[in-house]
């Protein structure tokens, strides 16, 4: 009994190994011209690819220090082809931009890293993306109008979140801002009873971490394991249900308000879910779907804000210069335009200051993914075949000295000067932590480019506007910074990270 059951395991695993073997070297073959970092043999790339797990940053590196102004890859376990073509030169980035979706297509990297098939299940997968027009046009749009409500709950998250005192109190970065960045984007997103209800926000929260947490099992395990790993993890469904739940009385309201008075019905709430229904096709137009929508605009919201602005407090704590001048414009800047989407706007130091600290810090080692799904050929004459995946190096883009001058060096006020000091047309937008460039990849670039970025930007402006003119902070002494620690391209931020505050003094 056990021999046979021997026998029939190592055949099986006979037949996997070779199945994985001819599909390793059948890619590969087809990539021999594009240098590697870490072993392109079918053993040893197995080892470089769960080196780049815990070391993807310094490959990426090491790639981009040895390949400038050219392509190379990587084994990595996080795409389904098990290859990474990354570009380290501006001219390749544009190529990336440029290409039509359905040659490189970022729809299908997302499917392909977010392991969409197991985590979603096929109905949802195949869902019109009509929330990224909303997003983009809408919201944006909307932002002025707004803008009291973000400010609102910006103060009142503070005062519940990080109370002002005389003495000085440490409090983690992560943990403190989670659900501040939380409630004022979801203020925005479902108003104001949903987005201070705890049940909706632990929600969102549990069920993003352990959506990663699923989806790093699976990209880790071999192809045959996914779909039962998928199965067995994936908190899906039962999120959507809960979801549906919580948001059932507000989603109701709105549908029954608009049947009885039409659309625009006197009260109507302006935030995310009336735009949505805006423009939601009628098959789009229940509670599952809406519960959907929010859940992943959710997702691609908070951690990268929370990142973001995180990012920035530390580098405000450990650069204290930059805090007297940053107050001044805060100040007058109120002071003229109010707590206003304008006021945000004439922010240029703050606005220079955020996307200083995104420059060298940020959320990706890597961005602008695409899966490619016809032959591609970059304007340096090199062919990428269907199914493996192509990105920008964009954090060795943002640190390189031939790009940015003293790029090393945190300069707060880099982007502010350049602004000033333009004579270009349209040199001053150029400069904005909004604005899209092949050698600023935060939020992507192209078609696919982040549609919430407006409202990021602000959202963060008013967050720091907000600790400057209400709170002094500064590194403890006894309590160092520790470092970020990267998991494969993605840079982590450390959750122990504490800083001090006080209720500003001077
Ligand atoms: C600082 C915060 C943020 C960062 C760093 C960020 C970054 C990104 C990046 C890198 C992409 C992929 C772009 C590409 O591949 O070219 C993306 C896509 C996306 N982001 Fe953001 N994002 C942020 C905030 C937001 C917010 C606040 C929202 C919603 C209001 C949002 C919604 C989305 C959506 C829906 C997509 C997918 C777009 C598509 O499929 O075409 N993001 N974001």
């Amino acid at each position: 009994m056990v021999t046979s059951f021997s026998y029939y395991a190592l055949a099986g695993l006979a037949g996997w190994v070779s199945y994985e073997w001819y599909r390793f070297t059948s890619v590969r073959n087809k990539l021999l011209a594009i240098p590697t970092i870490g072993s392109d043999s079918f053993f040893l790339a197995y080892i470089s690819a769960w080196k780049f797990v815990f070391s993807g940053r310094k490959m990426i590196q090491e790639g981009y220090d040895k390949y400038p102004n050219g392509i190379y890859k990587v084994p990595c376990l996080e795409v389904s082809s098990r290859w990474m073509i990354i570009v380290s030169s501006l001219k390749l980035v544009q190529d990336i931009k440029d290409a039509p979706g359905d040659v490189l297509s970022a729809h299908e990297h997302f499917a392909d890293i977010l392991q969409a098939d197991q985590m979603f299940g096929p109905e949802a997968r195949a869902k019109e993306d009509y929330h990224v027009p909303v997003l983009m046009n809408s919201v944006t749009r909307n932002l002025a109008g707004c803008f009291g409500d973000i400010v609102d709950e910006v103060a009142q998250s503070f005062a519940d979140g990080i109370p002002q005192t005389d003495e000085w109190v440490l409090h983690p970065i992560q943990a403190r801002l989670s659900p501040i960045v939380s409630r004022t984007a979801n203020r925005l997103f479902v108003g104001k009873t949903l987005c201070r209800d705890k049940e909706f926000l632990d929600l969102q929260q549990n069920w993003a971490l352990s959506f990663m947490l699923s989806v790093t099992a699976i990209n880790l395990a071999p192809d045959f394991l996914k779909g039962a790993i998928g199965k067995a993890v994936s908190a899906f469904p039962k999120t959507i249900k809960k979801l549906r739940q919580i948001m059932d009385p507000e989603f109701s309201y709105r549908i029954q308000m608009e049947e009885e008075h039409g659309k625009r019905w006197d009260g109507r709430p302006n935030d995310l879910i009336s735009w949505l229904l805006d423009h939601a096709p009628p098959e789009y137009r229940t509670a599952d779907d809406m519960a959907y929508r929010i859940l992943i605009v959710n997702f691609a919201a908070i951690h990268t804000t929370m990142m973001t602005v995180s990012g920035a407090i530390v580098d405000l704590a450990t650069h204290p210069e930059h805090i007297g001048p940053l107050r001044l414009e805060v100040e007058s800047v109120i002071k003229t335009h109010g707590w206003t989407k304008e006021a945000m706007a004439k922010m240029w130091k703050l606005d220079s200051f955020l996307k200083e600290s995104a420059r060298l810090g940020g959320v990706a080692a890597l961005s602008m993914n695409r899966k490619v799904l016809k032959e591609f050929t970059f304007s340096n004459g090199i062919t990428v075949p269907p199914g493996v995946t192509v990105g920008c190096a964009t954090h060795s883009i943002q640190g390189d000295p031939a790009v940015y001058e003293n790029a090393a060096t945190f300069d707060g006020f880099r982007f502010s000067n350049m602004r000033e000091t333009e004579t270009a047309e349209f040199g001053q937008v150029k400069h904005q932590f909004s604005t899209l460039s092949n050698d600023f990849l935060l939020f992507g670039g192209g078609r696919h480019a982040c549609p919430g970025r407006f409202f990021a930007v602000n959202e963060s402006k008013c967050i720091f506007a907000h600790i400057l003119l209400n709170y002094d902070i500064k590194v403890s002494s006894d309590h160092p910074i520790p470092p970020p620690t990267w998991l494969g391209s993605q840079r982590l931020f450390p959750s122990e990270a504490k800083v001090l505050f006080r209720k500003r003094q001077v």
